[in-house]
């Protein structure tokens, strides 16, 4: 069974169709990276996959079920933007998520419960290195550390899913290649499934074992609303990565077949750049 599937998945805001044609299947375990022009809708997947955007037609599942019309602990995200509160330190920040999930009218937990999330916390914490930063606020942090807590706080809940959104967009070059690391070793060893969009051919190629290309399957240029963005492309890479899967022909020459799955051509990431 698979883990995450879309069946003609569509989504709308009124006349203007933003997403169409979706069919997928993602099995636990893949990372899959998405590319795409601006606009075209990849936040807005990433949202219904998040459960804060309502599916219009077809189906998004997990596990067999529809997915949840609302966040859950099954499901973390990290945005571009720093999402932590400032009040709080590090360690404050990360345990305000189990704190908001556990008891969400008082936003706090006691004695041992408090003790254990407080220890749950330290150790997503240490898995991100921020070991050494418990009791500093966010401003104190440079911004490769304050994406480093938003992850801590995404995986707090231990999620199965985590969502990525351009997570290190606003990062300087040199702190990304650490993120990446980082990102690849939490992946490995929490057994996560990854969808993660970015504007970064490289990063898409570097560290999915999926690269989606979102675009718009057909555009007419009287009616621009019309038809909406779905994969076009879905190449495989990096298969050998992941859990129990040898490496495929797809690594040694990227396979591509269209949505309608007509078309079988070689891409190489120059060609979509
Ligand atoms: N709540 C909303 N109401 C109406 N339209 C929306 C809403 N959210 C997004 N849109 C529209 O949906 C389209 C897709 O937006 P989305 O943010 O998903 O694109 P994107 O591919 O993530 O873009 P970018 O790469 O610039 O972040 C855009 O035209 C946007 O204006």
């Amino acid at each position: 069974m698979s883990l995450v599937e879309a069946k003609g998945l569509e989504k709308h805001y009124g006349d203007d169709v933003v997403l169409e044609r979706l069919n997928f299947s993602v099995d636990k375990g893949e990372f899959i990276t998405i590319v795409g022009a601006s606009g075209c809708g990849k936040t807005t997947f990433l949202k219904m996959m998040l459960g804060t955007e309502s599916v219009t037609r077809g189906k998004l599942m997990l596990d067999d079920k529809a997915i949840p019309g609302e966040p859950g602990p099954d499901r973390g995200v990290v945005f571009q933007k720093y999402s932590v509160f400032p009040h709080l330190t590090v360690l404050g920040n990360v345990i305000i998520a189990q704190e908001l999930s556990s008891s969400p009218l008082l936003g706090k937990l006691f004695f041992g419960r408090r003790k254990r999330a407080r220890d749950a916390a330290i150790e997503r914490l240490t898995e991100v290195g921020l070991e050494n930063a418990l009791d500093k606020y966010p401003h104190e942090l440079s911004g490769g550390m304050q994406q480093r807590l938003a992850i801590a706080q995404a995986l707090m809940m231990k999620p199965r899913i985590l969502l990525l959104d351009e997570p290190f967009g606003a990062l300087d070059p040199g702190i990304r290649k650490d993120m990446h690391e980082l990102v690849l070793k939490l992946w490995r060893e929490l057994d996560l499934t990854i969808f993660m969009i970015t504007h970064d051919i490289e990063e898409a190629f570097a560290l999915g074992t999926r690269v989606w290309v979102f675009d718009k399957w057909r555009d007419d240029p009287q009616a621009p609303h019309a038809y909406g963005a779905t994969v076009t492309y879905d190449l495989d890479v990096n298969r050998e990565r992941e859990p129990n899967a040898p490496p495929t022909d797809a690594d040694k020459k990227p396979s591509v077949t269209d949505d309608d799955g007509r078309a079988d051509k070689t891409l190489t990431k120059e060609a979509i750049s």
